[in-house]
């Protein structure tokens, strides 16, 4: 079956990663390679842009953000379009930066969807990323209730491979944990997620959590990804960070990968989420936390009336 969800799997097979799921293939009309995973909501389109367009994504990124050589270790960032507030979880409307043409140029080239409550909904929130050699993005979920459910990655520069795991337990507890700091989560809407792999699986081990199976997905460069439903709400996705990568079986030097990720941010009566993965929807926290301090109130409330009572 394609898109079948693998099962859990004993402690320690956790850091093994198991073969991605086998996806169903098909051609768009001009011709690219589609991949999809259905059961997932997770798709895969080869050669969603051209060669030129992604000279022009590299050159216009760094007209901005010249590369630094003595600097070859960090993610670099840049936004674009609505300013996503991570103080108040909300859009700042009076915030906009310009969207660049580079991505304008794509925009109506985006699937979106066809029926539904997002019919034809597209994304208002850029995010554009470079990695260097060997950096990665800790696995996370994308926060809920504050985005659309289509989450779009384009890939330029070259390919990487993302893994991707069901969460479980260890992300549920995490994201109940007091918030260290917004910043810590803040800079691409993840949710108050890990510190990185290493920390993740330690925890893991530490706990004798038993965690679900990950596997890693090749996200050529010029690819689009797109996750809605399971590999959108319930699984994490990430990238190891790592100087080389298996490919097809050959081991090959990473290089530097740059990438959009974007987003449609939800307003007013459109947050929230009732997705079925309440462990790790931040909608679901939010209601938890306001009932337990409803529950804690009521409580403070008896105590005084117990305290004032003869
Ligand atoms: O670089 C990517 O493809 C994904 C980045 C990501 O997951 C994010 O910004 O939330
Ligand atoms: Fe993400």
């Amino acid at each position: 079956m394609s898109g079948q969800v693998p099962s859990m799997s004993p402690l320690g097979a956790q850091s093994h990663l198991i073969p991605p799921p086998i996806p169903g293939t098909s051609t768009t009309p001009p011709g690219n390679l589609v991949q999809e995973w259905p059961d997932l909501g997770l798709t895969l389109i080869c050669d969603f842009i051209s060669p030129a367009e992604e000279q022009e994504m590299i050159s216009s990124f760094h007209a901005i953000s010249p590369l630094n050589p003595a600097d070859t270790k960090r993610r670099i960032s840049q936004h674009f379009g609505h300013h996503f507030d991570y103080t108040t979880f909300g859009i700042d409307e009076s915030k906009h930066s310009p969207v660049p043409s580079y991505i304008t140029n794509f925009l109506d080239r985006l699937p979106v969807d066809t029926e539904g409550k997002e019919m034809g909904r597209k994304p208002d929130q850029f995010t554009v990323q470079y990695y260097p050699p060997g950096a990665g993005i800790p696995p996370h979920v994308d926060t809920h209730s504050m985005f659309g459910e289509a989450l779009y990655s384009l890939s330029f520069g070259s390919g990487v491979p993302m893994i991707f795991r069901m969460s479980g337990e260890n992300e549920a507890r995490k994201l109940r944990l007091p918030k260290r700091s917004l910043q810590e989560s803040s800079q691409a809407g993840l949710d108050a997620s890990a510190d990185g792999k290493a920390a993740d699986e330690k925890s893991e081990k530490a706990e004798g959590v038993v965690a679900h199976p990950a596997w890693e997905l090749m996200l050529p460069a010029r690819s689009l990804l797109v996750m809605r439903g399971a590999s959108r709400y319930g699984y994490t996705h990430g990238i190891r960070p790592r100087k080389t990568d298996v490919v097809d079986g050959v081991t090959v030097r990473r290089e530097g990968r740059y990438s959009i990720t974007m987003r449609s941010v939800r307003r007013g009566e459109e947050i929230g989420c009732d997705c079925p993965f309440p462990g790790v929807c931040d909608a679901r926290v939010r209601k938890e936390q306001e009932a337990a301090a409803i529950v804690e109130n009521t409580e403070m409330a008896g105590t005084e009336c117990h305290m004032n009572s003869p």
